[in-house]
Protein backbone atom coordinates (compact mmCIF):
# COMPACT_ATOMS: atom_id res chain seq x y z
CA UNK A 1 0.00 0.00 0.00
CA UNK A 2 1.68 3.42 -1.07
CA UNK A 3 1.91 6.30 1.93
CA UNK A 4 -0.76 8.63 1.45
CA UNK A 5 -0.35 12.10 -0.61
CA UNK A 6 0.99 14.79 0.72
CA UNK A 7 -2.43 16.06 -1.25
CA UNK A 8 -5.67 14.72 -2.67
CA UNK A 9 -7.93 16.87 -4.84
CA UNK A 10 -11.11 14.30 -5.26
CA UNK A 11 -14.31 15.34 -7.34
CA UNK A 12 -13.50 19.10 -7.50
CA UNK A 13 -15.72 21.12 -9.16
CA UNK A 14 -15.84 25.22 -9.32
CA UNK A 15 -18.77 26.96 -12.09
CA UNK A 16 -18.52 30.83 -12.63
CA UNK A 17 -22.08 31.07 -14.06
CA UNK A 18 -22.79 28.66 -16.88
CA UNK A 19 -18.83 27.93 -16.90
CA UNK A 20 -17.49 24.63 -15.56
CA UNK A 21 -14.44 26.03 -15.06
CA UNK A 22 -13.12 23.06 -12.73
CA UNK A 23 -15.34 20.11 -13.32
CA UNK A 24 -15.28 16.68 -11.15
CA UNK A 25 -11.37 16.74 -11.22
CA UNK A 26 -9.55 14.50 -9.14
CA UNK A 27 -5.45 13.69 -8.50
CA UNK A 28 -2.95 13.39 -5.89
CA UNK A 29 0.30 14.87 -5.55
CA UNK A 30 3.04 12.60 -3.18
CA UNK A 31 5.30 14.10 -0.77
CA UNK A 32 8.32 15.62 -2.39
CA UNK A 33 7.62 15.08 -5.79
CA UNK A 34 7.10 18.58 -8.30
CA UNK A 35 3.92 17.83 -10.12
CA UNK A 36 3.18 19.92 -13.23
CA UNK A 37 -0.45 20.80 -13.66
CA UNK A 38 -1.25 21.70 -17.66
CA UNK A 39 -3.31 22.71 -20.47
CA UNK A 40 -4.58 24.77 -22.50
CA UNK A 41 -5.41 28.61 -22.18
CA UNK A 42 -8.63 28.65 -20.02
CA UNK A 43 -8.56 25.12 -18.83
CA UNK A 44 -9.01 25.19 -15.46
CA UNK A 45 -5.31 25.37 -13.80
CA UNK A 46 -5.37 28.72 -11.99
CA UNK A 47 -8.99 28.02 -10.64
CA UNK A 48 -7.78 24.57 -9.01
CA UNK A 49 -4.83 26.99 -7.54
CA UNK A 50 -7.25 29.40 -6.51
CA UNK A 51 -9.40 26.83 -4.88
CA UNK A 52 -6.12 24.68 -2.55
CA UNK A 53 -5.04 28.41 -1.33
CA UNK A 54 -8.47 29.51 -0.32
CA UNK A 55 -8.70 31.95 -2.60
CA UNK A 56 -12.13 30.25 -4.26
CA UNK A 57 -14.60 28.19 -2.43
CA UNK A 58 -15.41 25.08 -4.27
CA UNK A 59 -19.12 23.87 -5.34
CA UNK A 60 -18.69 20.24 -4.58
CA UNK A 61 -15.58 18.08 -4.14
CA UNK A 62 -12.46 17.81 -1.23
CA UNK A 63 -9.09 18.86 -1.01
CA UNK A 64 -7.03 17.39 1.50
CA UNK A 65 -4.17 18.55 2.50
CA UNK A 66 -1.72 15.80 4.46
CA UNK A 67 -5.37 13.95 4.89
CA UNK A 68 -7.00 17.37 6.66
CA UNK A 69 -9.89 18.72 4.51
CA UNK A 70 -9.44 22.19 3.79
CA UNK A 71 -12.25 23.13 1.47
CA UNK A 72 -14.10 26.46 3.21
CA UNK A 73 -10.33 26.68 5.64
CA UNK A 74 -9.65 30.45 5.67
CA UNK A 75 -6.61 31.56 2.90
CA UNK A 76 -4.36 32.50 6.36
CA UNK A 77 -5.06 29.28 8.23
CA UNK A 78 -3.88 27.62 4.78
CA UNK A 79 -0.61 29.32 4.60
CA UNK A 80 0.12 28.30 8.49
CA UNK A 81 -0.49 24.37 7.92
CA UNK A 82 2.45 25.27 5.43
CA UNK A 83 0.81 25.41 1.62
CA UNK A 84 2.82 28.72 -0.09
CA UNK A 85 1.92 30.09 -3.76
CA UNK A 86 3.22 32.29 -6.09
CA UNK A 87 0.98 34.22 -8.93
CA UNK A 88 1.10 34.04 -12.50
CA UNK A 89 0.70 37.66 -12.45
CA UNK A 90 3.55 39.17 -10.01
CA UNK A 91 2.20 40.83 -7.09
CA UNK A 92 5.20 42.60 -5.15
CA UNK A 93 4.59 45.76 -2.95
CA UNK A 94 6.54 47.55 -6.05
CA UNK A 95 7.35 50.18 -4.29
CA UNK A 96 9.34 48.09 -0.98
CA UNK A 97 12.42 46.69 -0.93
CA UNK A 98 13.12 43.11 -2.00
CA UNK A 99 14.06 41.99 1.80
CA UNK A 100 10.87 44.07 3.00
CA UNK A 101 8.78 41.63 0.61
CA UNK A 102 10.79 39.02 1.88
CA UNK A 103 9.92 40.02 5.70
CA UNK A 104 5.94 40.50 4.65
CA UNK A 105 5.98 36.99 3.52
CA UNK A 106 7.37 36.26 7.13
CA UNK A 107 5.19 38.35 9.17
CA UNK A 108 2.53 35.63 8.06
CA UNK A 109 3.59 32.73 10.76
CA UNK A 110 4.46 35.77 13.70
CA UNK A 111 2.40 35.60 16.59
CA UNK A 112 2.69 39.81 16.92
CA UNK A 113 1.43 40.67 13.15
CA UNK A 114 2.96 44.12 11.19
CA UNK A 115 0.92 46.21 13.94
CA UNK A 116 1.90 44.20 16.85
CA UNK A 117 5.78 44.16 16.11
CA UNK A 118 5.89 48.04 16.72
CA UNK A 119 5.02 47.28 19.93
CA UNK A 120 8.63 45.44 20.56
CA UNK A 121 8.22 43.92 23.71
CA UNK A 122 11.53 41.42 24.10
CA UNK A 123 9.92 38.50 22.14
CA UNK A 124 8.55 40.58 19.56
CA UNK A 125 12.15 42.06 19.03
CA UNK A 126 13.43 38.24 19.19
CA UNK A 127 10.81 37.40 16.57
CA UNK A 128 11.82 40.07 14.28
CA UNK A 129 14.95 38.94 14.56
CA UNK A 130 14.26 35.50 13.24
CA UNK A 131 12.46 36.80 10.53
CA UNK A 132 15.43 39.06 9.53
CA UNK A 133 17.51 36.07 9.25
CA UNK A 134 14.97 33.94 7.34
CA UNK A 135 14.41 36.35 4.96
CA UNK A 136 18.17 36.99 4.18
CA UNK A 137 18.53 33.14 4.00
CA UNK A 138 15.64 33.02 1.27
CA UNK A 139 17.18 36.14 -0.38
CA UNK A 140 20.53 34.18 -0.86
CA UNK A 141 18.70 31.09 -1.57
CA UNK A 142 17.15 32.39 -4.60
CA UNK A 143 20.35 34.90 -5.58
CA UNK A 144 18.23 37.71 -4.74
CA UNK A 145 21.48 38.46 -1.59
CA UNK A 146 23.05 41.47 -3.64
CA UNK A 147 20.11 43.32 -4.36
CA UNK A 148 18.23 42.85 -1.10
CA UNK A 149 17.96 46.83 -0.81
CA UNK A 150 16.81 47.30 -4.08
CA UNK A 151 13.24 48.69 -4.47
CA UNK A 152 10.82 45.65 -6.09
CA UNK A 153 10.03 47.82 -9.03
CA UNK A 154 13.94 48.16 -10.33
CA UNK A 155 14.55 44.25 -10.27
CA UNK A 156 14.57 42.70 -13.48
CA UNK A 157 11.39 40.66 -14.28
CA UNK A 158 12.65 37.60 -13.83
CA UNK A 159 14.45 38.65 -10.77
CA UNK A 160 10.75 40.22 -9.42
CA UNK A 161 9.64 36.35 -9.95
CA UNK A 162 12.37 34.84 -7.65
CA UNK A 163 11.87 37.44 -5.06
CA UNK A 164 7.94 36.17 -5.44
CA UNK A 165 9.79 32.40 -4.51
CA UNK A 166 11.51 34.02 -1.76
CA UNK A 167 8.75 35.13 0.06
CA UNK A 168 7.13 32.19 -0.23
CA UNK A 169 9.24 30.18 1.15
CA UNK A 170 9.74 32.84 4.32
CA UNK A 171 6.68 31.39 5.18
CA UNK A 172 8.39 28.01 5.79
CA UNK A 173 5.92 25.82 3.44
CA UNK A 174 6.17 22.08 2.93
CA UNK A 175 3.87 22.50 -0.23
CA UNK A 176 4.64 25.85 -2.71
CA UNK A 177 2.35 26.34 -5.48
CA UNK A 178 4.05 28.11 -8.28
CA UNK A 179 1.79 29.72 -11.37
CA UNK A 180 3.93 30.44 -14.18
CA UNK A 181 7.13 30.99 -12.71
CA UNK A 182 8.91 30.85 -15.89
CA UNK A 183 6.46 33.28 -17.43
CA UNK A 184 8.64 36.50 -19.03
CA UNK A 185 12.04 34.59 -18.55
CA UNK A 186 14.78 34.14 -20.65
CA UNK A 187 16.30 30.86 -21.21
CA UNK A 188 18.93 31.74 -18.92
CA UNK A 189 16.87 32.95 -16.46
CA UNK A 190 14.69 29.55 -17.06
CA UNK A 191 17.38 27.42 -16.80
CA UNK A 192 18.81 29.18 -13.64
CA UNK A 193 15.10 28.56 -12.29
CA UNK A 194 14.88 24.50 -12.92
CA UNK A 195 17.85 24.54 -10.66
CA UNK A 196 16.25 26.44 -7.99
CA UNK A 197 12.59 24.26 -8.32
CA UNK A 198 15.09 20.98 -7.67
CA UNK A 199 16.64 22.98 -4.58
CA UNK A 200 13.11 23.48 -3.02
CA UNK A 201 12.34 19.87 -3.46
CA UNK A 202 15.78 18.95 -2.12
CA UNK A 203 14.53 21.16 1.04
CA UNK A 204 11.75 18.44 1.13
CA UNK A 205 8.77 20.82 -0.07
CA UNK A 206 6.32 19.34 -2.39
CA UNK A 207 5.68 21.51 -5.65
CA UNK A 208 3.07 22.13 -8.02
CA UNK A 209 3.30 24.09 -11.00
CA UNK A 210 1.57 25.60 -13.76
CA UNK A 211 3.97 26.35 -16.57
CA UNK A 212 3.73 26.47 -20.38
CA UNK A 213 7.14 26.12 -21.05
CA UNK A 214 7.08 22.74 -21.69
CA UNK A 215 10.97 22.03 -21.65
CA UNK A 216 11.16 23.30 -18.27
CA UNK A 217 7.92 21.19 -17.27
CA UNK A 218 9.55 17.54 -18.94
CA UNK A 219 12.51 18.22 -17.49
CA UNK A 220 11.65 18.58 -13.99
CA UNK A 221 8.44 17.16 -13.49
CA UNK A 222 7.76 13.22 -12.25
CA UNK A 223 4.31 13.85 -12.98
CA UNK A 224 2.16 15.38 -15.11
CA UNK A 225 -1.94 16.23 -14.48
CA UNK A 226 -3.50 17.56 -17.79
CA UNK A 227 -6.63 19.61 -17.68
CA UNK A 228 -8.79 20.84 -20.83
CA UNK A 229 -12.29 22.64 -20.49
CA UNK A 230 -12.12 22.40 -16.77
CA UNK A 231 -11.81 18.10 -17.04
CA UNK A 232 -8.75 16.01 -16.48
CA UNK A 233 -8.16 14.28 -19.43
CA UNK A 234 -4.79 12.90 -18.20
CA UNK A 235 -2.00 11.79 -15.96
CA UNK A 236 0.92 10.19 -15.81
CA UNK A 237 4.67 10.54 -16.45
CA UNK A 238 5.89 13.58 -18.78
CA UNK A 239 6.76 10.48 -21.30
CA UNK A 240 3.21 8.96 -21.00
CA UNK A 241 1.71 12.00 -21.57
CA UNK A 242 3.62 13.19 -24.46
CA UNK A 243 2.12 10.09 -26.20
CA UNK A 244 -1.28 10.36 -25.00
CA UNK A 245 -3.13 10.99 -27.92
CA UNK A 246 -6.07 13.19 -26.09
CA UNK A 247 -3.34 15.20 -24.88
CA UNK A 248 -1.88 15.74 -28.27
CA UNK A 249 -5.51 16.59 -29.57
CA UNK A 250 -5.96 19.53 -26.60
CA UNK A 251 -2.87 20.97 -27.52
CA UNK A 252 -3.11 20.86 -31.31
CA UNK A 253 -6.63 21.73 -30.90
CA UNK A 254 -5.90 24.60 -29.29
CA UNK A 255 -6.39 28.23 -31.11
CA UNK A 256 -2.95 29.89 -31.30
CA UNK A 257 -1.44 32.60 -29.14
CA UNK A 258 1.50 34.15 -28.03
CA UNK A 259 2.37 31.99 -25.46
CA UNK A 260 4.39 29.91 -27.56
CA UNK A 261 3.07 26.60 -25.81
CA UNK A 262 5.73 23.83 -27.64
CA UNK A 263 4.34 20.44 -27.03
N1 LIG B 1 -13.23 34.82 -11.32
C1 LIG B 1 -13.76 34.31 -12.44
N2 LIG B 1 -14.99 34.67 -12.87
C2 LIG B 1 -15.53 34.16 -14.00
N3 LIG B 1 -14.91 33.24 -14.78
C3 LIG B 1 -13.69 32.85 -14.41
C4 LIG B 1 -13.04 33.35 -13.23
N4 LIG B 1 -11.82 32.76 -13.12
C5 LIG B 1 -11.71 31.93 -14.19
N5 LIG B 1 -12.83 31.99 -14.95
C6 LIG B 1 -13.08 31.20 -16.17
O1 LIG B 1 -12.82 29.85 -15.85
C7 LIG B 1 -12.13 29.20 -16.93
C8 LIG B 1 -10.81 28.66 -16.43
O2 LIG B 1 -9.92 29.76 -16.16
P1 LIG B 1 -8.49 29.57 -15.51
O3 LIG B 1 -7.90 30.95 -15.34
O4 LIG B 1 -8.56 28.71 -14.33
O5 LIG B 1 -7.71 28.81 -16.69
P2 LIG B 1 -6.16 28.54 -16.86
O6 LIG B 1 -6.04 27.13 -17.30
O7 LIG B 1 -5.43 28.95 -15.63
O8 LIG B 1 -5.80 29.51 -18.07
P3 LIG B 1 -4.42 30.30 -18.41
O9 LIG B 1 -3.44 29.27 -18.86
O10 LIG B 1 -4.85 31.19 -19.52
O11 LIG B 1 -4.02 31.04 -17.18
C9 LIG B 1 -12.01 30.23 -18.03
O12 LIG B 1 -13.09 30.04 -18.93
C10 LIG B 1 -12.11 31.54 -17.30
O13 LIG B 1 -12.64 32.55 -18.14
Amino acid sequence: MSASPLLRIANLTKAFGGVMAVNNVSFDVDHGSIVGLIGPNGAGKTTVFNLITGNYQPNSGEILFDGRNIVNMRTNKIVSLGIARTFQTIRLFQNMSALENVLAGCHCRMRSGVVGAMLRLPWQKREEREALEIAVTELEFVGLRPHLDQAARNLSYGNQRLLEVARALATKPRFLILDEPAGGMNDYETQVLVNLIIQIRERGITVLLIEHDMNLVMQICEKLVVLEYGMLIAQGTPAEIQKDQRVIDAYLGAPEDDEDEEF
